[in-house]
């Protein structure tokens, strides 16, 4: 995408045989997309406003100033462009900074959506857009985060004053960690249990103000900070996560979001046709999104990875001819190549993750609900799946770029570090792979009762085959079927979900076998997750896909993500008598020669993620491979060395080599 001088790449870029530039039409999803993102891209990476080079020099105070001035700047100019939605999204992403901005439009905006009535939308969506209020999303306490039903904020109805009283009653039920809170938020979606006439109705959402739009000081009754340092220095430090109480502070009945359920001026609580569980609906359409950006997130630390495996030479020098690059060596394919193929493979269950929430929120509009559970399965599974595939492999792009992969200039610890939480963030992920068990679990115990199990489930239908199918491959060649392939993940999946299944009949409390096995559910969910990823990858496959090549190369792609889950969890379809050792051997050479396949594309397909070297701010990932004058040149600009002598030299130094020299005279 970078214009300018050599291209240490060039040659690599020779060697690919598909056309890129439709693998970018395809990366982005639609010729539309990619032309939004091109433009928004250059857009960010041209304006010195943006820069990031700096963010690990400055202190949490001016760090957090900063990014309050670039997010007070992008507005600027999301106004002046007129951009769309969709332009001011990408703007957000290419800044490439958390802020506040990503929880006003990202959860405060989407809970009063999903769970405002009509009349409270048109009150408050319009100030919201305007950013005349700027809102978080307060559920998380100092107590309770995972167990949202254990939350202790309460809204207790007075019906004399038509309000409702939040109160924080015990330390733990203070607000911790809701982002934009500590120092931005106006307003929240505070999550308090409701209390009408002394009955305990659970948890639902209350649009409270926190601040006054005149000064920016707390109201009344508000107490509100930030909850301290974050893991690495600069990072997700952007962000004011932030420590919330109330005392007995009064807001209008109308203010507590009432779609799910009425509380009315005289104290009737009214349920409405709404299921209760759209309470949770905003996590749901967050998690569908926090699926895209692991594909962001790992695409970007692999196409840093890849550009250095190939800038990168050691050993095997022939009669004093270059080195061996890196990335030809297998162990380093072997590592690199699977991340690569799980960047596309997450990219297009993503897409297919956004189909499905967009189709269930069209049903639950015309008050059809039978979709919601399915919805919540897939976004918690395969938020949990690609969040934590995505941290682990940032983490291995980083050593796959050995010693330099360490510095802060290669761009990976900060990736590392912004990323990490998305693993706890928007829910726990082992919490939510139980989520997922216990919807296996339910759809099991429904076999043969005649309810035929849909959408990501439907292949239990054919559970009697599953159970007892043989896998075809017999040669090597057998794994390049996509229909072998399927049936393996999916006679693995249903196996296991039919084994735990089997294992909590023993028990005659399910709940207790229910926490018992759920180490072997959890495996099962994955085991499943898996399978979804797989067979959307199988479905793409399907589509008319135009560009040279481009087919051939996200087939390789596909077969390589499967084949390397096989690899990775022969235990599970060894043990299930999913295949046999001899079919798991042959798979493992498919793999070996799919690997090679890859190799001359490595570069190209990396270069189809289009990204600006200012939004991969990486030394080593940079688009031209002029890897080794920037590291140089960038050492020399640390202001360690600003003096050559160091500051407490005089202090701490020379009396120390002072002290030795002396010594040794003795
Ligand atoms: C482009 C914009 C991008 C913006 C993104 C920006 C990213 C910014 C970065 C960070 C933001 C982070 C924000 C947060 O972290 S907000 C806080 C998130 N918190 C959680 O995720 C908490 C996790 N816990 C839960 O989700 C649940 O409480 C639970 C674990 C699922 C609850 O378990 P429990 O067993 O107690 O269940 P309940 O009794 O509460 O409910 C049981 C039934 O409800 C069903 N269910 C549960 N969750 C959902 C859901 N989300 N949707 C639909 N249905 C749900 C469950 O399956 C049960 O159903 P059943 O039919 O079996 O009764
Ligand atoms: C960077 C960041 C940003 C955040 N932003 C927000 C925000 O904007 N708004 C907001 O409301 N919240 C926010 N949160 C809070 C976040 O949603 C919670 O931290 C998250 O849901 C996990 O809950 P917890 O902290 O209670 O973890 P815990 O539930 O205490 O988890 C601790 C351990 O216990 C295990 N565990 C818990 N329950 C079970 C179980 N039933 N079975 C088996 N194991 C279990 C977990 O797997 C984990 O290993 C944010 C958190 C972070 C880190």
């Amino acid at each position: 995408m970078e214009g300018g001088g050599v291209d240490h790449l060039a040659e690599e870029r020779q060697k690919s045989r598909f056309d890129v530039d439709e693998m970018k039409i395809v990366w982005a999803g639609s010729r539309h997309a990619f032309e939004v993102s091109d433009r928004v891209a250059r857009l960010v990476a041209s304006d010195p406003a943006f820069r990031k080079d700096n963010r690990n020099l400055l202190s949490r105070k001016e760090l957090f100033k900063n990014t309050l001035r670039k997010a007070a700047y992008a507005w600027k100019r999301i106004m002046e462009l007129r951009l769309t939605e969709e332009e001011a999204a990408k703007l957000r992403f290419f800044i490439d900074e958390p802020a506040y901005t990503d929880l006003h439009w990202g959860m405060f905006v989407p809970a009063i959506k999903g769970q405002g009535t009509e009349e409270q939308q048109q009150k408050w969506l319009p100030l919201a857009y305007k950013m005349q209020i700027i809102g978080c999303y307060a559920q998380t306490e100092l107590g309770h985060g995972s167990n949202v039903q254990g939350l202790e904020t309460t809204a207790t109805f007075d019906p004399q004053t038509d309000e409702f009283i939040i109160n924080s009653p015990t330390l733990t039920s203070s607000k911790w960690w809701p982002g934009g809170l500590g120092k931005v938020s106006t307003h929240a979606v505070a999550y308090a249990r409701l209390i009408v006439n002394g009955q305990d109705h659970g948890v639902h959402g209350f649009i409270v103000q926190l601040r006054s739009l005149d000064d920016h000081m707390p109201l009344p009754g508000i107490t509100v900070g930030d909850i301290g340092m974050k893991f690495g220095s600069g990072a997700y430090n952007t962000m004011d996560n932030g420590v919330l109480r109330f005392d007995h502070v009064r807001i209008p009945r109308n203010q507590m979001l009432m779609r799910v359920l009425q509380v009315t001026r005289e104290g009737k609580v009214v349920q409405s046709d709404v299921p209760r569980q759209l309470i949770y609906g905003t996590m749901v359409y967050v998690r569908q999104t926090i699926v895209s950006d692991a594909s962001s997130a790992l695409s970007r630390a692999v196409c840093i990875a890849t550009r250095y495996s190939a800038v990168r030479r050691q050993f095997g020098s022939q009669k004093g001819g270059p080195e061996t690059q890196v990335i030809d060596y297998k162990t380093q394919q072997s590592r690199l190549f699977p991340l690569l193929a799980s960047a596309y493979a997450f990219r297009f269950v993503g897409e297919w993750l956004k189909w499905l929430y967009t189709d269930v929120t069209q049903r639950l509009q015309a008050n059809d609900f039978s979709t919601l559970p399915e919805a919540h399965a897939c976004t918690a599974g395969l938020k949990s799946l690609t969040t934590s595939a995505t941290a682990d492999a940032i983490e291995e792009c980083r050593k796959l770029c050995g010693g330099h992969g360490y510095l802060t200039s290669s761009g990976l610890p900060e990736l590392f570090a912004v990323y990490i939480p998305a693993c706890t963030y928007e829910g726990d992920n082992t919490v939510l792979l139980l989520q997922v068990a216990r919807f296996l679990m339910k759809t099991v115990s429904q076999l043969g009762s005649g309810k035929q199990p849909v959408g990501s489930t439907a292949y239990m239908s054919r559970a009697e085959h599953l159970m007892q199918c043989r896998c075809s491959a017999q040669r090597v060649e057998d794994w390049l079927k996509p229909d072998v392939v399927l049936e393996a993940f999916e006679a693995r999946a249903l196996r296991m979900s039919v084994a735990c299944a089997q294992n909590l009949s023993k028990f005659s409390n399910p709940e207790e076998g229910f926490a018992e096995l759920s180490a072997d559910l959890a495996e099962a969910a994955i085991a499943h997750c898996q399978l979804i990823v797989v067979s959307k990858f199988v479905e793409k496959l399907q589509q008319d896909i135009p560009g040279q090549g481009v087919k051939q190369q996200l087939q390789t792609l596909c077969f390589v993500y499967s084949l390397h889950l096989l690899h990775k969890h022969q235990g599970d379809f060894l043990s299930t008598g999913c295949i046999t050792p001899k079919q798991a051997s042959l798979a493992n050479e498919q793999l070996r020669s799919l690997y090679s396949q890859v190799r001359p594309n490595a570069i190209a397909l990396v270069d189809a993620f289009n990204y600006t070297d200012h939004y991969l701010g990486s030394v080593l990932g940079r688009y031209d491979g002029n890897v080794y004058p920037t590291l140089y040149e960038d050492a020399w600009k640390d202001p360690l060395n600003d003096s050559v002598v160091p500051d407490g030299y005089h202090e701490y130094l020379r009396p120390v080599l002072k002290q030795q020299l002396r010594n040794a005279r003795l």
